[in-house]
């Protein structure tokens, strides 16, 4: 899952870096993994910064002077299928035509036909696994249909709708093309977010697009409204803003582990409180926990931290025991979930949370989550709670057993790697070493989302059922967990040889060698 940002001021003369490095410190808990500013100056000339890393650290001082000009994108990858290469780090940019860069979340599920067909049909070269350098490849030839020296905003309208014809499954996308302006679209079922603000300001107005409203509202953009799903809008350099259905609308599907999981509480994502959407999944899941621990005394509930604070809370108030913090959080330390390997989630649990004694002891707790995936957390944290003297410990989770993958931009893990893979929930418990765990029925997840003025019908839910709103070309899921399996195969190597992930050769089936930076443009400024 990524973080997505476009920006163009009002004011010519201003440099928008510092607010999309700004905007970027919002949402690095959709990305940890590497970080990315493309900026237009006055002539159309792109500056870039990005690499692998969080924001802070990419965005030095001293590149981010290097970055002029009004309008700009960002990017905070979370890497799907497993490739951290720094290659694969976006803004992706061609030159062709016109000069484009752009931003994704998400992930397309027809990428061999894809690749397929922009070799032999339109001949442009790919050069890294990113499907979203697949993607802006699309939209770039789509453009050049027009054989145009210079193309206006019906032309990228129905560059869109080309594009969107083309390509299927998930994204949100913001997209800068030189001296013209910024671009956002959003996937025709809606599964990734996409909102757009604007700013009063003395010299006109300011426009931002962003994946979550914290973002827009952090920055004063405090009119904003959700892109719709099939829709795009143009925000010339000019100011001149210009929106336009150019696909038909899908069924409306916004995936429903943004409100469990991804999205901050403070965002609100078409229409739907996160925040409140997690209270809400405290109350459903303190009445499925009634229902299965008859007889069973809870003394206390604790939250696992950070993101089902929210919700234990709720339940634990609902369910009238006592809520305490059990677990104390340390700050220094990023999602586990999002990092790129086992063995660093495996150790950062216990660096993240550290449990208190006194709140365990000779006492029967309930901790809450928001999701079980791999079962690294909550196998650690189970054992932390007897360690620190807990007499019976029973594990909920807010949403229902993770059994599937997920193929749209949160890269959960492979199936196999999946505590709920083929296990019921007694055979989960025994995993995680819990006495009993406890799941969020998946009825009362989309209801605790349903609360907003145009009730969304439908959610893209299929870690929890396997069925998938775009379908998915014949060996996608193959052909997913091979990429994933060559990509950990390549980060072991790395490990062995004591080289960089991206040098690395798997000799044993010639993997391709993963660049360290990627074939673009080089004006970061310093390589320190
Ligand atoms: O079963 P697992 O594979 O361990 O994954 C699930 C855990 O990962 C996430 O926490 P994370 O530490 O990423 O972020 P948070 O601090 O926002 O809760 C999530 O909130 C669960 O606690
Ligand atoms: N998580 C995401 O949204 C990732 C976007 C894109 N598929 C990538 O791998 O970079
Ligand atoms: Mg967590």
């Amino acid at each position: 899952m990524c973080g997505i940002l476009g920006a163009v001021l009002a004011d010519q003369q201003s440099n928008v870096a510092p607010e999309l490095f700004e905007g970027a410190m919002f949402l690095q808990h959709r990305g940890q993994d590497a970080a990315g500013i493309v900026t237009c100056g006055n002539k159309g000339r792109f500056y870039q910064c990005k690499g692998n890393g969080m924001a802070r650290d990419v965005f030095t001082q001293s590149r981010m002077n290097n970055l002029i000009g009004n309008m700009g994108i960002t990017h905070l990858r979370y890497p799907t299928a497993g490739s951290s290469a720094g290659s694969e780090a976006q803004p992706f940019y061609v030159n062709s035509p016109f000069g484009i860069s752009l931003s994704h979340n998400g992930n397309l599920v027809n990428s061999n036909y894809l690749r397929r067909y922009l070799d032999e049909e339109v001949h442009r070269h790919i050069n890294t696994d990113s499907d979203s350098e697949l993607l802006i490849n699309i939209f770039a030839s789509e453009l050049d249909k027009f054989n145009k020296s210079r193309v206006n905003n019906q032309d990228i309208f129905l560059a869109l709708s080309g594009t969107m014809n083309i390509i299927r499954g998930a994204y949100a996308c913001v997209a800068m093309l030189a001296g013209y302006g910024v671009i956002g679209f959003r996937d025709p079922n809606g599964i990734r977010p996409l909102l757009f603000g604007e700013r009063e300001t003395e010299k006109g107005k300011d426009y931002m697009l962003a994946s979550e409203s914290v973002v827009l509202k952090a920055q004063g953009y405090n009119k904003f409204r959700d892109v719709k799903p099939g829709e795009a809008v143009i925000i010339r350099k000019d100011g001149y803003v210009e929106f336009k259905q150019v696909i038909e609308s899908k069924i409306f599907a916004p995936d429903i582990f943004e409100y469990v999981y991804f999205a901050r509480p403070d965002s609100v994502m078409d229409g739907v409180s996160v925040y409140h959407s997690r209270i809400e999944m405290g109350n459903k899941l303190a009445k499925k926990i009634e229902e299965t621990l008859q007889g069973e005394k809870i003394d206390v509930v604790i939250p696992v931290p950070d993101t089902s604070r929210t919700s234990a809370l709720q339940c634990a108030v609902s369910l009238n025991i006592p809520f305490r913090e059990g677990f104390v959080k340390n700050r220094y330390i990023g999602r586990t979930f999002i990092m790129p390997n086992q063995k660093e989630r495996v150790s950062s649990v216990r660096r993240k949370l550290n449990a208190m004694e006194s709140e365990f002891k000779d006492r029967n707790v309930l901790l809450v989550d928001d999701s079980i995936v791999r079962g690294t957390t909550s196998k650690e944290i189970v054992a932390m709670a007897r360690e620190a003297g807990a007499r019976k410990v029973f594990f909920a989770s807010c949403a229902p057993p993770i059994r599937f993958n997920h193929i749209y931009g949160i890269d959960l893990a492979d199936t196999k790697a999946l505590v709920g893979f083929n296990r019921n929930e007694e055979e989960i418990s025994q995993v995680i070493g819990a006495d009993q765990v406890i799941y969020q029925d998946l009825q009362d997840l989309i209801e605790c989302c349903q609360k907003s003025e145009d009730k969304i019908e439908n959610f893209e839910v299929g870690v929890f059922t396997g069925k998938y709103i775009t379908g998915v070309e014949d060996d996608y899921l193959e052909e997913l967990e091979k990429i994933r399996a060559q990509n950990q195969r390549l980060k072991q190597q790395s490990q062995l040889q004591g080289l960089s992930v991206d040098a690395c050769i798997d000799a044993s089936d010639m993997v391709d060698v993963k660049a360290e930076v990627d074939i673009s443009i080089y004006n970061r400024g310093d390589y320190e």
